[in-house]
């Protein structure tokens, strides 16, 4: 494809991405890669790195088109700002891929060229005359919640999701360990050195397709960022525990319970979505974790929730809840994401995190711990939601989440600060996706 060719294809993928109804960025590439198989493996990754780059960017280039009085945003005005501020194209390569002939868009309009001439101008895309959420291609309604969770730090907090996120892989205790599934991925051709901090964890050094190879097939591998696998041994799940995952979706946080209890024991593996539960029972069978029942819900109020309660069944020692959110943590994987959220999807998912916080407690046995985890850097989904939950549940407190990590962990320094009860991992930090831990001990009495 000509570069003008390709230019055409991301805006039409763009156009596409625009709406709150608009399908994931990743399923909508996929499917034009299935659909357009003329496209070579150079083609799709350039569609791509223009589509992700507009996304990713978009609340600068939206600044600078309304800065340089240019077009309405829209996926071909977005594309051409965002090729200028990314170092893709000069004015005269705009003018070149736009030729209008074939495949390639039309030529620039007069308003496209003058907007191309003003950023041709600029030196080095200054950002320090834009808001805050602007520089930091946030939405704009969390700048002052932003500002406000990390001071000085905000800018370089919000840089880093601007980055492409590593590919983490989890290696399946149940079948390998982590030396072993190395020289396995080494031998087909992908390099990988350990995660920083999580034991089984293995990130690739660079993006490869991994469902052909025969570790993956096999099971020895799960695709998982190393934020998830650390907040999935923090649950310090144990051989022979009995456990409930509530909102345990595809799995990935259930099948790395499932290797570090060695199969033994059993977890319910609870979602209002059996799509995803199904999905669920087919990365289980290919790890060989056996000791998974599958339980769909209608809510989080679901009866089996009242029946299994620790009052009446005695409970369980762990129930995790790994909460519905706004993913804000994921960004860097799903740009798209962040420009679909509004003020009022916010507080519907804070609402949603509480009333399963509450319901799934009743579960936890005296003595047993209630995990809430997120993948969410927002305050109010997670340092709120749970402190609101303690003021009202006088049965539980914050069991510190440094004291679990040096058991679990014990030759790994902890990466969160010692006087905060809650662990949060964040992109710019920890060179993981965002996330948030809790652990919430239930007293005996
Ligand atoms: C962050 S995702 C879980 C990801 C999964 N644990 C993993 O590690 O791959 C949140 C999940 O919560 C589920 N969910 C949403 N509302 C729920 C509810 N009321 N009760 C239980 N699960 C719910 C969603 O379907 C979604 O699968």
């Amino acid at each position: 494809m000509t570069p003008g060719a390709r230019m055409s294809a991301a805006i039409t993928l763009l156009s596409r991405l625009d709406g709150p109804d608009a399908p994931p960025a990743d399923k909508l590439l996929a499917d034009w890669a299935r659909a357009n198989r003329y496209a070579g493996s150079k083609d799709k990754s350039a569609i791509a790195a223009m589509v992700y780059g507009c996304l990713r960017r978009r609340g600068q280039i939206d600044w600078w088109l309304s800065r340089c009085k240019g077009d309405e945003p829209a996926a071909r005005p977005r594309l051409l700002v965002w090729m200028q501020l990314a170092g893709e194209a000069a004015l005269s390569d705009l003018e070149r891929f736009c030729s209008g002939e074939k495949f390639d868009p039309p030529p620039l309009t007069p308003v496209e060229k003058r907007v191309a001439v003003e950023l041709s101008a600029q030196k080095g895309f200054d950002l320090s005359c834009q808001p805050v959420s602007i520089g930091g291609n946030m939405p704009v309604f969390l700048e002052q919640d932003l500002i406000a969770l990390y001071g000085a730090e905000t800018s370089r907090q919000l840089a880093a999701h601007d980055a492409e996120a590593p590919v983490d892989l989890r290696v399946n205790t149940l079948k390998a360990d982590r030396d072993t599934v190395r020289a396995a991925l080494a031998e087909a051709g992908i390099d990988s050195a350990p995660t920083p901090y999580s034991p089984i964890g293995l990130r690739l050094t660079e993006r490869k397709p991994l469902s052909g190879t025969a570790v993956f097939k096999d099971g020895l591998i799960e695709p998982q960022d190393e934020g998830s696998q650390l907040a999935a041994l923090l649950v310090e799940a144990k051989p022979g525990m009995k456990i409930v995952d509530f909102c345990a979706g595809a799995g990935g946080k259930t099948l790395a319970l499932a290797a570090t209890m060695n199969n033994t024991g059993r977890i319910i593996a609870c979602d209002v979505s059996e799509a995803r539960l199904k999905r669920a029972g087919q990365r289980l069978k290919r790890a060989g974790a056996f000791l998974v029942e599958r339980r769909p819900l209608s809510s989080e109020r679901d009866k089996w929730v009242k029946r299994r309660a620790a009052r009446f069944d005695g409970g369980f020692d762990r129930v995790l809840v790994d909460a519905p959110c706004s993913g804000s943590g994921t960004w860097r994987r799903n740009p798209d994401q962040k420009w679909k959220l509004t003020p009022d999807g916010l507080a519907e998912v804070m609402q949603k995190q509480s009333s399963v916080l509450e319901s799934a407690a009743r579960l936890v046995a005296p003595g047993g711990r209630l995990i809430y985890v997120t993948c969410s850097i927002l305050k109010q989904e997670n340092e709120d939601r749970v402190d609101a939950f303690l003021a009202e549940h006088g049965d539980f407190y914050a069991h510190p989440v440094s004291e679990i990590w040096s058991e679990t962990l014990p030759d790994v320094a902890f990466p969160g600060a010692p006087e905060n009860p809650y662990l949060r991992l964040t992109p710019a930090d920890h060179g993981t996706d965002g996330f948030f831990v809790a652990v919430l001990g239930r007293k005996l009495t």
